[in-house]
């Protein structure tokens, strides 16, 4: 064989990188791979943009199609790679392919975490590789250091940064003060964010990563639908000072962590000790703690979105797919890494059941004895106090309805979120409590 036959679905911001990766990195991917990978047609909704990029590269052998389905259909193409997003037309071309025997490589968390179950299905029942390297943390090879370099290991929880738009919005935000809108426009600009932006910022997409993060981490099925989701977009910038004066950064954070009854599965933002590794990582960057029995606590960091960090991952698995072409089926990598008859049925634990640690910030009237009111409601649930702040001077506002107000701001030690509920419920309805409580939660992540 001198080359294998790539056919490509989209032609974005990923394809882009992909074309540039492949053909700029071309002699070297051979010598890995062990023979040529070529790009024989790509399907564009539009002309002009492909055919400049095409020409650009000196890619004119490639065929450009409006109709993605002769992509897939193509008894010329070995392996077709996946890069329109979203999951009604990508899951059927996805099964389309598949059912014509063909590999296939994406970047779509979306489409496996909604779709994987009976994707990974179709796929083992046709012999054919799904891979999806640059689905989560972009061009960090974090499914393949979880799914192979870790194997040895009984995971005990896995937690990431793992949304490039929302840590470059929460980065910019912090350091330079901008605005959040401001921010996301300037990561729509440079290519982080999905197509639909409200994915990234409510934490949806952290969640389709972290739900397959997870079925790797501990062999369970993909379950989107069970994952606690909570995004950025009620963070205020009072919290990150605040946070920061107190030791701590706020990152959405993706935790998964198994207990014997059973997974967690959740994104929030999260107030990190600033002094932890994770705290500090900037802009676009991802970073993932794993940690394992045998191995301790490993991290993993690199560019989680973008055109180029993202096709170094669908390129990567391009020479993966490559190299097993004529490999037998059955021994390959499974999807999902655990062999998948041996999937475990572990429930994913509600919220309400998460142990955390939680930043309260109460907005009160300034009058003697709210906090021994507020304190006593906690300590009825059981819950201790770690720090307690009142931030007086600084955010004094001109009385309201004739009452001076404060923010109190207090940092308990671990409880149960559905004990925290039942405290916050009593605390919200004290007279002296005048605006909603901001809650987030907080992690060591030790
Ligand atoms: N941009 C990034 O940094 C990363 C993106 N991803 C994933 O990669 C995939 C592609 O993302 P981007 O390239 O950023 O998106 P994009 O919006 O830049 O590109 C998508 C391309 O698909 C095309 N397309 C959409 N519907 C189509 C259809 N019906 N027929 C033919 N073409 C169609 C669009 O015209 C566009 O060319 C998504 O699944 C995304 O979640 C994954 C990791 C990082
Ligand atoms: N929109 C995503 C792109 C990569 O997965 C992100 O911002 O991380
Ligand atoms: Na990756």
């Amino acid at each position: 064989m001198t080359a294998v036959k790539i056919g490509v679905i989209g032609a974005g911001t990923v394809a882009g990188g992909v074309f540039h990766v492949l053909l700029r990195n071309q002699a070297e991917i051979t010598r890995r791979a062990g023979c040529k990978l070529h790009i024989v047609a790509v399907s564009s909704r539009t002309r002009s943009k492909i055919d400049n990029l095409l020409t650009t590269l000196n890619a004119n052998d490639v065929e450009v199609v409006a109709d993605p389905f002769a992509v897939v259909r193509n008894p010329n193409i070995e392996v077709v790679c996946e890069l329109i997003g979203g999951t009604t037309l990508a899951r059927e071309l996805v099964l389309e392919a598949i059912a014509h025997g063909k590999h296939v490589v994406t970047a779509n968390k979306a489409l496996l975490a909604v779709h994987g179950n009976e994707i990974f299905a179709k796929a083992r029942e046709k012999g054919v590789i799904v891979a999806f390297e640059a689905a989560v943390a972009g061009g960090i090879p974090i499914i393949k250091a979880v799914r192979e370099g870790l194997s040895a290991n009984r995971i005990q929880w896995v937690s990431g940064i793992i949304n490039g738009t929302t840590n470059f919005i929460l980065s910019e935000m912090r350091s330079k003060g901008l605005d959040f809108g401001t921010v996301l426009a300037e990561a729509q600009r440079l290519g982080y964010a999905e197509a639909d932006p409200t994915f990234d910022v409510e934490g949806v997409d952290a969640a389709h990563k972290l739900t397959l993060l997870s079925a790797i981490a501990f062999g369970i099925p993909v379950q989107f639908d069970k994952a606690y989701t909570e995004g950025i977009t009620k963070l205020t910038a009072q919290d990150i000072r605040y946070a920061e004066e107190l030791g701590y950064r706020i990152k959405l954070l993706g935790i998964t962590r198994r207990h014997p009854e059973g997974v967690e599965l959740r994104v929030h933002p999260t107030l990190i000790p600033s002094k932890r590794l994770i705290a500090n990582v900037e802009g676009a960057m991802n970073a993932v703690l794993v940690k394992g029995d045998a191995v301790g606590a490993t991290l993993y960091y690199g560019a989680g979105a973008g055109a180029e960090p993202t096709a170094s991952a669908v390129v990567a698995d391009l020479v993966d797919v490559t190299r097993l072409l004529n490999a037998d089926p059955s021994h390959r990598v499974p999807s999902l890494a655990f062999q998948h008859d041996a999937l475990d049925n572990a429930p994913i634990l509600p919220i309400s059941e998460v142990h955390t640690a939680y930043y309260l910030r109460i907005r009160v009237a300034d009058q003697p004895g709210v906090l021994a009111d507020i304190t006593r409601i906690l300590a009825d649930q059981q819950i201790s106090l770690d720090a307690v702040l009142q931030k007086e001077a600084e955010l004094f506002e001109p009385a309201s309805q004739g009452v001076a107000q404060t923010d109190l701001i207090l940092l308990t030690h671990q409880t149960q979120e559905k004990l925290m509920n039942a405290a916050l419920e009593k605390i919200q309805a004290l007279s002296s409590v005048l605006a909603p409580v901001t809650r987030i939660r907080m992690e060591e992540l030790n």
